[in-house]
């Protein structure tokens, strides 16, 4: 396939005329092929009247016709073949496994979704039949489905090239849920994107789609990124990025006249609870696994665990010699970009200016100025609870162990967190008193908490719960990954005495679609 630098609107492909972007290729740092010209506001234009005006259709069409849509994506992705993960190496320097095994997680999630819409479930159909004897008052027959939103903006992520990008979760499930996707293309790898975004493109025509359904754009965050948020057809946002960007486009897209949700996963520093009975059992075995987590992805996940509380003791200074020795082992990475980069090692020095706050231990050294060095360091949970800064991400492989006299200081630390999206318990069946305690206090913090394993990696599922409280996202009440992702999306319309003649199939008499659907709140298929 050809990596033309061209935008994808509707059913067309073209150059901007902005400020062109180049790829720069991550390991050595060099400006890559082709020159990707950026959108300007007409094409912002263009994209969103386009979205717009396959709404209607698109959200109409038939489970099994949605469905077919996002598994002939998943195949055209799939079709790209090599060049795929060649191009995507390139642009984010990310192994040939991992990339892989994105792509594997990018087609299963489209997959999943496909499976999720054919399922009906998520429309949620409620028929509360009329009662028209009731005293005092008769009731009148109200019928429930979930509708889509409308148009989304989709931000595609620099960390996960595949699986949080053009074709990634956020574009799946707002496919899925019968939302037209206009993207704003990471600059960081607008090669992959093209790719990504021509495999969709031809999945929109050959399944006979409005050209609306999906648009990809290039460009500034400002111009296209601001642009898409203010634009009167867009009605959700989907974005995973910094706290600083993902707040901007929080306050763009509450101060339009008409306020739309932004579903914003942004910074979090995943806490890691070391349990005295864990520690006196494994300590040097979780030393190990932690570092395998925090150097994954050159430390790139919003997962990473950069937070870790342990009680004073021997026990965790065994932790601490383990942790020294595999991170010794570690070698130093290429990162994804040359800001994220300059942004990790910024984060590394002021936790190494600090001086309440001790280096533990480094990553082998960089043998090349575009890789970054993991780093662990410690302090006391006094310091810790005394400084903000502490708790702030570090976006790469440094984490920071807070030393606690005691568990009800841990306890106290984790009282004082932001919300994140994971935290980890290492424990023992000893432990379970404490972790009782600890339960309810990460409960109202996190959006997913984990036993005995460690945050990075997240499995795409019904259950899964990729999201928590600000500011890991910027709002709580949802999940980014997971079949769940798709209630983003929707919102609830009622039918009060609608004819049958007018009622969507979903609610009719009889059931035609063949939904669980709650009559009368008991969950049936009648
Ligand atoms: N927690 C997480 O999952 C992630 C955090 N990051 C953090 O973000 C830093 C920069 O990485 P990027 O991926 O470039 O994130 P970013 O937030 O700077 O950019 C992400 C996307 O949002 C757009 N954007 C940024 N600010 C905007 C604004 N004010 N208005 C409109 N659009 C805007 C950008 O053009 C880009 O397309 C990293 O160093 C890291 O600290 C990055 C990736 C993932
Ligand atoms: O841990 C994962 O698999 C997902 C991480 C993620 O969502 C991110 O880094 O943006």
């Amino acid at each position: 396939m050809t990596i033309a630098g061209e935008m994808l609107i509707g059913a067309t492909a073209l150059r901007g005329t902005d400020k062109p972007i180049r790829a720069i290729e991550a390991a050595t740092g060099q400006p890559m092929e082709p020159a990707f010209g950026g959108g300007t506001p007409a094409d912002v234009d263009r994209a969103c009247a386009l979205a717009w005006a396959a709404f209607d259709t698109y959200r109409e069409t038939t489970p099994e016709a949605r469905a077919a849509f996002l598994e002939a994506c998943a195949q055209a992705i799939l079709d790209i073949g090599d060049e795929l993960i060649t191009r995507a190496m390139a642009e984010s320097g990310l192994p040939r496994p991992r990339l892989e095994g994105e792509r594997g997680r990018t087609v299963g999630q489209l997959r999943l979704f496909a499976q999720e819409v054919r399922d009906g479930t998520w429309i949620s159909a409620r028929i509360d039949p009329a009662l028209p004897q009731r005293a005092p008052l008769p009731r009148p027959d109200l019928r429930m489905r979930l509708i889509p939103l409308g148009p989304v903006a989709v931000f595609g992520a620099s960390n996960f090239p595949l699986a949080f990008s053009v074709g990634g979760g956020d574009t799946a499930s707002a496919l899925a849920a019968g939302c037209p996707v206009v993207v704003k293309a990471h600059s960081a790898h607008p090669g992959t994107s093209e790719l990504v975004g021509r495999a969709i493109q031809s999945a929109v025509k050959s399944c006979g789609l409005p050209e609306g359904v999906f648009s990809m754009l290039f460009g500034s965050g400002q111009v296209v990124g601001q642009g898409l948020v203010a634009d009167p057809r867009i009605k959700a946002v989907g974005f995973t990025g910094s706290r600083a960007g993902g707040t901007a486009l929080m306050k763009t897209a509450a101060a339009r006249p008409e306020p739309i949700p932004v579903y914003a996963e942004m910074s979090s520093i995943n806490p890691v609870f070391l349990m005295p009975k864990a520690m006196a059992s494994r300590a040097a075995a979780i030393g190990k696994g932690f570092v395998g987590s925090l150097t994954l992805g050159a430390g790139q996940f919003c997962t990473n665990p950069g937070l870790v509380l342990a009680v004073e003791g021997p026990e965790l200074d065994t932790f601490l010699a383990s942790a020294t020795e595999a991170l010794g082992g570690a070698p130093a990475q290429t990162m994804l970009t040359p800001g994220i980069l300059s942004a990790y090692q910024t984060g590394v020095s002021h936790l190494a200016g600090n001086n309440r706050v001790r280096k533990v231990a480094s990553g082998q050294i960089a043998t090349a100025s575009t890789q970054g060095e993991a780093a662990l360091f410690e302090t006391t949970a006094a310091h810790f609870m005394d400084d903000p800064a502490l708790a702030e991400e570090v976006f790469g492989a440094a984490s920071l162990v807070i030393r606690c006299p005691d568990v009800e200081t841990m306890l106290r630390v984790a009282e004082g967190l932001e919300g994140q999206l994971t935290a980890t318990i290492q424990m023992e069946e000893g432990d379970l008193e404490m972790a009782r305690l600890l339960l309810p206090v990460l409960e109202r913090r996190v959006g997913r908490i984990l036993v005995n394993g460690y945050p990075t990696g997240v499995e795409v599922s019904h259950a899964m719960v990729h999201g928590g409280p600000f500011p890991s996202t910027a709002d709580g009440r949802s999940t980014s990954v997971g079949s769940l992702a798709i209630a983003r999306f929707l919102r609830p319309v009622c039918y009060q005495d609608m004819p049958e003649a007018l009622l969507p199939a979903a609610l009719r008499d009889g059931n035609p679609m063949g939904l669980w659907r709650r009559i009368d709140g008991v969950l049936g298929k009648e």
